[in-house]
């Protein structure tokens, strides 16, 4: 099922090409400045221009492009779809972060905190108020930790750069396409056409993606039961596959609801890229806002996880439903019970079809209400 989320106007459309260092600043959705020079005074994404970054950048992808197979995907997934390493807090998390350094990243030195930071920020600027796109941008590259001793201290190629599937030809824009002439896979006819072993329109969710930590951390959320949106686990799952959010590339993979979702990876996919800078981010000033988000996520995890059963209905379903019941609630607190809105509210209620019984808002409502005053 597909979650309904208020399409905000797609802001500019931002290019990977030249930019004369005259031409003023793009200005993105709700007034995020678009450096037009990477950190290293380069157009961001740019494998091929001389700088400090790419020889090693190029080593990674070859290394990269030459053990990524179906079978090692196969593999890792088995391995670490049993999540038995580690359990820790989002924050814990985000912290471990702080000694981490991608290889992959032509555009970024920085630990990778301040880039998840510098990500929520700057969208959270924009679109003040999809706190799951905030909450989305925090943990999109937690899966990092998989370079981390106590989760299989994996190799960067292993862990980092960009993705795309495994198991159908690779495309010839994924970045230093030509090393891939030494992957196994690449003169595996089972492997090596078009569509591989996949069928048109199959879905992403049924592609194998090169193994590294967006995949993790996905399987990480999805086996939590994260209340995240369909929207937000597709861009924690798709973040680095640019070549299909930057080049268009493997369309024909996708279902229907891969296509809805692109469009919210496409928004936040500028953010990612642009906001990487050397400028760092006070973490101790905006980490009272996350915690507050990561709780918040969590008394919405704990009311779906109380519901589900009784419902039968699935988190997706549920959690927009929770979340207008929080607002009514927090309505009812604040004003005159009779208030219009709250009427209206309450009748969108009793509309979804499955919430035929007064009592299930009822008991709901004092669920909310306890989690609040808490
Ligand atoms: O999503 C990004 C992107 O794909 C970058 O190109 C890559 O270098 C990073 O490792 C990844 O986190
Ligand atoms: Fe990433």
């Amino acid at each position: 099922m597909t979650i309904l989320i208020e399409q905000p106007e797609f802001g500019i459309e931002v290019e990977e090409k030249k930019v004369p260092n005259s031409e003023k600043d793009l200005v993105l959705d709700g007034g995020f400045v678009q450096p037009h020079a990477n950190a290293f005074g380069h157009n961001f994404r740019d494998y091929e221009a001389e700088s400090e970054r790419q020889e090693g950048v190029e080593i990674f992808y070859k290394t990269n492009h030459i053990n990524q197979t179906y079978e090692f995907v196969k593999k890792m997934r088995e391995e670490y779809g049993k999540l038995d390493k580690v359990e820790m807090s989002i924050w814990e998390c985000c912290e471990l972060l702080n000694n981490v350094v991608d290889e992959s990243d032509p555009d970024l030195d920085e630990p990778q905190i301040e880039h998840l930071l510098q990500t929520a920020e700057a969208i959270r600027k924009d679109y003040p108020n999809e706190d799951w796109l905030h909450l989305t941008a925090l943990i999109h590259d937690l899966g990092k930790v998989l370079l981390l001793p106590s989760f299989g201290e994996l190799p960067q190629w292993a862990v980092v750069g960009d993705t795309y599937p495994v198991g159908c030809a690779f495309d010839e824009s994924i970045v230093h396409h030509k090393y891939f002439k030494e992957n196994p896979d690449y003169n595996n006819p089972a492997y090596n056409t078009k569509f591989g072993v996949y069928e048109k329109g199959c879905g992403l969710d049924n592609v194998f993606m090169s193994w590294g930590h967006d995949d993790y951390m996905y399987l990480v959320a999805k086996e939590n039961k994260s209340t995240l949106p369909s929207a937000g686990l597709f861009i924690v799952r798709y973040h680095s596959f640019y070549a299909l959010h930057r080049a268009g590339a493997y369309k024909h993979l996708m279902n229907e609801e891969d296509e809805e979702n692109l469009k919210w990876l496409k928004i936040f996919n500028k953010y990612d890229l642009y906001s990487k800078s050397k400028v760092r981010i006070d973490v101790e000033k905006v980490k009272p806002y996350y915690l507050s988000l990561i709780e918040k996520a969590k008394q919405l995890d704990s009311l779906t996880k109380l519901y589900r059963p009784y419902l039968r209905r699935s988190t997706q379903e549920l959690v927009p439903v929770l979340k207008q019941i929080g607002v009514l609630i927090n309505k009812m607190i604040r004003c005159n019970e009779t208030d219009m809105e709250i009427e209206i509210l309450k009748s969108s209620l009793v509309d979804e079809p499955w919430l035929l019984d007064q009592s299930v808002i009822n008991s709901t409502m004092v669920q909310v209400l306890e989690l609040l005053v808490q």
